[in-house]
C-alpha cells in the first residue's frame, strides 16, 4: 500500500514533518487555489491528507490540483452563499466520509485610507472574513465534526494585531474572527473540535501584486525578520495544528510573522538619532534630588 501510494504522490515529501502524520485525514481548504491556501493543501497532502480546495474560479481550482496530484479534488462555490456553502461541506462528505480539517483561508480585502471606506465596502469585508468564515465554520461542525466527535478548525486571520491603517476593515474583520475562535473553542470543545487562529503576517504570494506600489516596495522592511514570509511555512504551521498537537492549541491565536505586531520600526528611529547614529538620552537628576 505504501509502495503504491509513493507511485501516485505528485507532492514530494514533507520537509518537516514524519511521513504519514496525516494519514487517513480528509481537509477542506477554502481558498485552495492559490497562495497561501495552496501551500497549505500541498503540505498536507505531503503529510498524508487527502485535500479539497475550495473557491470561486474552476480553472484556478483545476490548475493547482493538477499539480498536487489523486490527492486533491476541487469543489467550486462562494462560501458567501449558504447554498454554496452547503454543497461545499457535503462534497467532502461524499467524496470521503469524514471531514477532519477545515482551514478556513479564503478572505481578504482591498487596500484604502479609513475615512474612504464605503459602508458597502465594509460589509463586503465583514461578508466574506466574518460570514464566510462562520458560515463554513457552523457547517463544518454541524454536519461533520460533532457527528464524528473530533475535528480541527484553522481560522486565518491577520497580523499585525493593532491595526493596519490602509486596512481598517480587515483588521476589524480579523480581530472578530480571532473572538470568534476562542469562543467557538470553548462552545465545542465538548464535541472534540480544536479551532485555532493562525494571525498571517505578510507573505509572499501573487495576492500582493494588487497593492499599490509604494506598499509591495515597502512592506518586507515592515518586518524585523526584513523579508516576507514564505507560504511552505505558513503551511508547517498548518500541518502541525492538524496534528495530533492541534487540539492544546485550541483556543488560541498563533501568530506567524516574523515579529511584525507592535514593531513600530528600526531602532533606533531616524528621526530621533543624530548624523553620527547616536540616540539622545535624559539628564540623570542631581542626586540630592533623586
Ligand atoms: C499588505 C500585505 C498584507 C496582505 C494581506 C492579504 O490579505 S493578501 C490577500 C488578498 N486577497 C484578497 O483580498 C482576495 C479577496 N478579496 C476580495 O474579493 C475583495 O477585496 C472584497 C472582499 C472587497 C470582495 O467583496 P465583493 O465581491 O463584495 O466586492 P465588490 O467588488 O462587489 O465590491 C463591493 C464594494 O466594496 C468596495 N470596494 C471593493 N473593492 C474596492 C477597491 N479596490 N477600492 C475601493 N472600494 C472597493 C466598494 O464599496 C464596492 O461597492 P461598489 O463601489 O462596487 O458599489
Ligand atoms: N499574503 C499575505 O501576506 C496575507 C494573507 N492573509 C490571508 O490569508 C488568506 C490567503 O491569502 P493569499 O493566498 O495571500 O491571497 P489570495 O487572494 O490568493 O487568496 C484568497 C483565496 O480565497 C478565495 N476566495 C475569495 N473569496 C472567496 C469566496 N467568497 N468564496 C470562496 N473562495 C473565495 C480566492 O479564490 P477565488 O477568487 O477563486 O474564489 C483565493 O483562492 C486570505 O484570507 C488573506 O487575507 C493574511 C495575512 C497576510
Amino acid at each position: 500500500m505504501r509502495e503504491r501510494r509513493a507511485t501516485i504522490r505528485a507532492v514530494s515529501a514533507s520537509e518537516i514533518f514524519a511521513p504519514g502524520l496525516l494519514d487517513g485525514q480528509a481537509a477542506l481548504v477554502t481558498g485552495g487555489g492559490t497562495g497561501l491556501g495552496r501551500a497549505a493543501a500541498r503540505e498536507l497532502i505531503a503529510c498524508g491528507a487527502q485535500v479539497v480546495l475550495a473557491g470561486r474560479r474552476e480553472e484556478v481550482l483545476a490548475a493547482t490540483a493538477a499539480r498536487l496530484g489523486e490527492a486533491a479534488s476541487i469543489v467550486t462555490g462562494d462560501i458567501r452563499e449558504q447554498e454554496d456553502a452547503e454543497r461545499i461541506v457535503a462534497t467532502v462528505l461524499e467524496r470521503h466520509g469524514r471531514l477532519d480539517l477545515l482551514v478556513n483561508n479564503a478572505g481578504g480585502q482591498y487596500f484604502t485610507p479609513a475615512e474612504a471606506i464605503a459602508t458597502k465596502g465594509w460589509q463586503a469585508v465583514m461578508r466574506l472574513n466574518v460570514g464566510g468564515t462562520t458560515r463554513m465554520a457552523e457547517l463544518a461542525v454541524e454536519r461533520a465534526m460533532r457527528p464524528a466527535g473530533r475535528g480541527t478548525i484553522v481560522n486565518v486571520t491577520l497580523s499585525p494585531h493593532h491595526g493596519l491603517a490602509g486596512m481598517t476593515h480587515s483588521s476589524a474583520a480579523r480581530a472578530a474572527v480571532e473572538s470568534l475562535t476562542r469562543a467557538w473553542a470553548q462552545r465545542w470543545a465538548a464535541d472534540g473540535i480544536a479551532v485555532v487562529a493562525v494571525a498571517a503576517g505578510h507573505f509572499q504570494t501573487d495576492a500582493l501584486d494588487k497593492y499599490p506600489e509604494p506598499v509591495r516596495a515597502s512592506v518586507a522592511r515592515t518586518v524585523p525578520l526584513q523579508r516576507l514570509g514564505q507560504p511552505p511555512e505558513h503551511a508547517w504551521l498548518i500541518a502541525l495544528l492538524a496534528s495530533e498537537l492541534g487540539a492544546a492549541f485550541s483556543g488560541s491565536v498563533v501568530t506567524l510573522d516574523g515579529a511584525r505586531d507592535n514593531w513600530f520600526g528600526p531602532w533606533p528611529p531616524p528621526t530621533l538619532a543624530d548624523e553620527a547614529g547616536e540616540v539622545p538620552t535624559e539628564q540623570r537628576r542631581p542626586a540630592a534630588t533623586r
